[in-house]
């Protein structure tokens, strides 16, 4: 059957949503986007904190989708360094849209406009944070969609591209007969998903714009941020 789910499908996306789970935002630093003052510095370095245990967590989901750790060990750093804006920008969408408790929502937004990034990019990355929201997507899609943008083969740098799209491919498969799954009515919402990962990275390029402002305003980011994003 087309979209019926098989045993070791169901299984595989026990694994991802485990690990999606697992590794989350530890409550301590989500905490404080409710404490802190709300000065442009202070909002930048939460947001660099909070951007920062994101990678961290991002590392420790990406170890554990199947498949990862046996790829070639330049390719894993590059699939890593290649969807770590996107892969941010998913995560952080599916907070304001779903985790964050009420009322943490608009204090998130605000930060984020008030951290010293110019008005261009406001739009397009709300615009994309709306649409995330509009998708009401399950736990298994959002952490599903999250492997899957993680395991683009064409990212910059990747040698094997062929050991990476073995891995995504088995991964879309799967996504597709959830959405048909959890969105019976909507035969258009697979390729709606898709359509985000698209928009996903235009954002990319917009983030690049953002890092080269912040920069040239003597911002600093974290070691890890400097390394996975190829700053200073
Ligand atoms: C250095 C810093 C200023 C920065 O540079 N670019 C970006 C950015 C920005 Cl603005 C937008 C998108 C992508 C990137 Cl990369 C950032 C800040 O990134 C953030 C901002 C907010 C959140 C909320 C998270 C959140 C909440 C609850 C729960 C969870 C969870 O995962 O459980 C996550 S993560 C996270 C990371």
């Amino acid at each position: 059957e087309k979209f019926e789910i098989t045993k070791e499908q169901q299984d595989f996306m026990n694994v991802i949503l485990d690990a999606y789970n697992r590794h989350q935002i530890p409550p301590d630093v989500a905490k404080k986007l409710l404490q802190e003052q709300y000065s442009a510095e202070e909002n930048f370095l939460l947001l660099t904190e909070m951007a920062t245990s994101q990678v961290q967590v991002l590392v420790e989901f990406t170890k554990n989708i199947p498949g990862f750790l046996s790829l070639d060990h330049e390719d894993q750093i590059a699939l890593l360094k290649g969807s770590a804006v996107e892969a941010t920008f998913l995560r952080s969408a599916q907070a304001f849209s779903t985790k964050m408790p009420s009322g943490h929502t608009e204090v998130l937004e605000e930060r984020i406009r008030k951290s010293g990034i110019s008005e261009e990019f406001m739009t397009p990355m709300f615009n994309f944070y709306k649409s995330i929201g509009e998708l009401h997507m399950v736990q298994e899609e959002q952490a599903l969609l999250t492997a899957i943008t993680i395991m683009t083969p064409d990212r910059p740098y990747v040698k094997d591209q062929q050991a990476v799209e073995r891995l995504q491919e088995p991964m879309l498969d799967i996504l597709r007969k959830l959405c048909a799954l959890h969105h019976p009515g909507e035969p258009q919402y697979f390729a709606r998903l898709l359509g985000r990962l698209t928009e996903l990275r235009t954002l990319n390029h917009y983030h690049a714009e953002m890092l080269t402002s912040w920069r040239m305003n003597d911002y600093k980011f974290t070691p890890l941020l400097c390394e996975i994003w190829d700053v200073q």
